[in-house]
């Protein structure tokens, strides 16, 4: 796959310049424009880059320091770093390699940690690399921030449907119990592309998903148009994906993503994933809307607990490839 170089950013449909959302009443034109932008975009893309996001630079780079630290370890470290490493969601030596009759090798080392509620971030998935020692105060910084830009996003994003600016994020709260849980995705290069996926197609269990990758390697696909798209993707630049729980609450206006990952050819790929969820006690409902859009809505969601339609998603996820098989889960959330 090829390595992007600047050249391959000229024209980017999917941008979100949050700086514009952020315009105050004197820039009201400049605002108005991005909230349209940002209403197709969403529609279209189920996803979207956002730039001038006001997360520093040196935040984002302290973030792909310790991880490049940890994935550099040798297993017998990584293991010694982590005391719960082998656990299921943090496989063995990190590799799935997963092989079905009909399926290619999935081939993706993974670390999961629960960043939020805070008395659960020591227990289950909380499996904090102990090197670099800087390992979870760096993480949870950049969380923090992330978490504030979700929020900030939510609020858009109603907007942007012309709804009132909190029916998005008053489901994320207490803001105390809602969840934020960080993955790393590390996909080492690939000999053989053809024979792997790095991660098979699928929409995420999340509210949103904010997502950085490292050097600017493609890998990202999504499915648009029933054809797979490769996101271009410049460097500092984060990627909002939404989850199956947005497209239920905004009653399938946005529609969760359906995307997979190709395995990097030549050289490692490495994505940090934050999934930002309402508390798991919550129910979600879609929203109310307006009489003129009713017409635009293909099948009502009905109200669904967040922990039940997680459950049900995982349980029944399939490692589906095939573009046919899209989003059959949330056919749990329909009424
Ligand atoms: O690696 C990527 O760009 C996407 C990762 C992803 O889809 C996920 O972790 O759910
Ligand atoms: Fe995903």
């Amino acid at each position: 796959m090829e390595n992007c170089g600047e050249a391959c950013f000229n024209d980017l449909p999917m941008a979100i310049n949050v700086a514009k959302l952020r315009l105050g009443f004197e820039n009201h034109e400049g605002r108005s424009q991005e909230l349209t932008k940002l209403a197709a975009v969403a529609k279209e893309w189920g996803m979207f880059l956002v730039t001038n996001h006001g997360i520093p630079e040196p935040v984002l780079r302290g973030v792909k320091d310790v991880v490049k630290s940890f994935f550099q370890l040798s297993l017998e470290e990584k293991k010694a770093s982590l005391g719960s490493y082998m656990s299921k969601e943090n496989k063995e030596d990190g590799r799935n390699f997963l092989k079905a009759e009909d399926q290619p090798l999935i081939r993706v080392d993974r670390l999961t940690m629960k960043i939020a509620p805070k008395e659960e971030t020591d227990r289950g998935l909380a499996v904090w690399p102990q090197t670099p020692a800087n390992f979870r105060q760096v993480m949870e910084s950049y969380a923090e921030k992330a978490r504030k830009l979700c929020d900030e996003l939510l609020c858009a994003l109603a907007e942007a449907l012309s709804l009132e600016r909190n029916v998005f994020l008053q489901k994320f709260e207490p803001s105390e119990e809602n969840e934020v849980k960080v993955k790393v995705n590390y996909y080492p290069a690939c000999p053989r592309p053809e024979q792997v996926l790095g991660l098979p197609a699928h929409s995420d269990g999340s509210g949103l998903t904010l997502l950085m990758q490292f050097d600017t390697v493609a890998g990202l696909q999504v499915l648009k148009d029933m054809k797979w798209t490769t996101v271009s993707w410049p460097p500092d630049t984060l990627l909002l994906n939404f989850g199956d729980l947005l497209e239920i609450m905004s009653n399938g206006r946005l529609k969760s993503s359906w995307h997979r990952v190709m395995p990097p050819v030549g050289t490692d790929r490495t994505s940090i994933a934050l999934f930002y969820n309402p508390p798991p006690h919550v129910e979600i409902e879609p929203v109310p809307i307006g009489d003129e859009d009713k017409s635009s809505i293909e099948e009502e969601y009905k109200k669904v607990v967040v922990g039940e339609y997680l459950h049900h998603l995982y349980s029944s996820r399939s490692l589906a490839t095939s573009t046919t098989a899209i989003k059959h889960a949330i056919t749990f959330a329909k009424a």
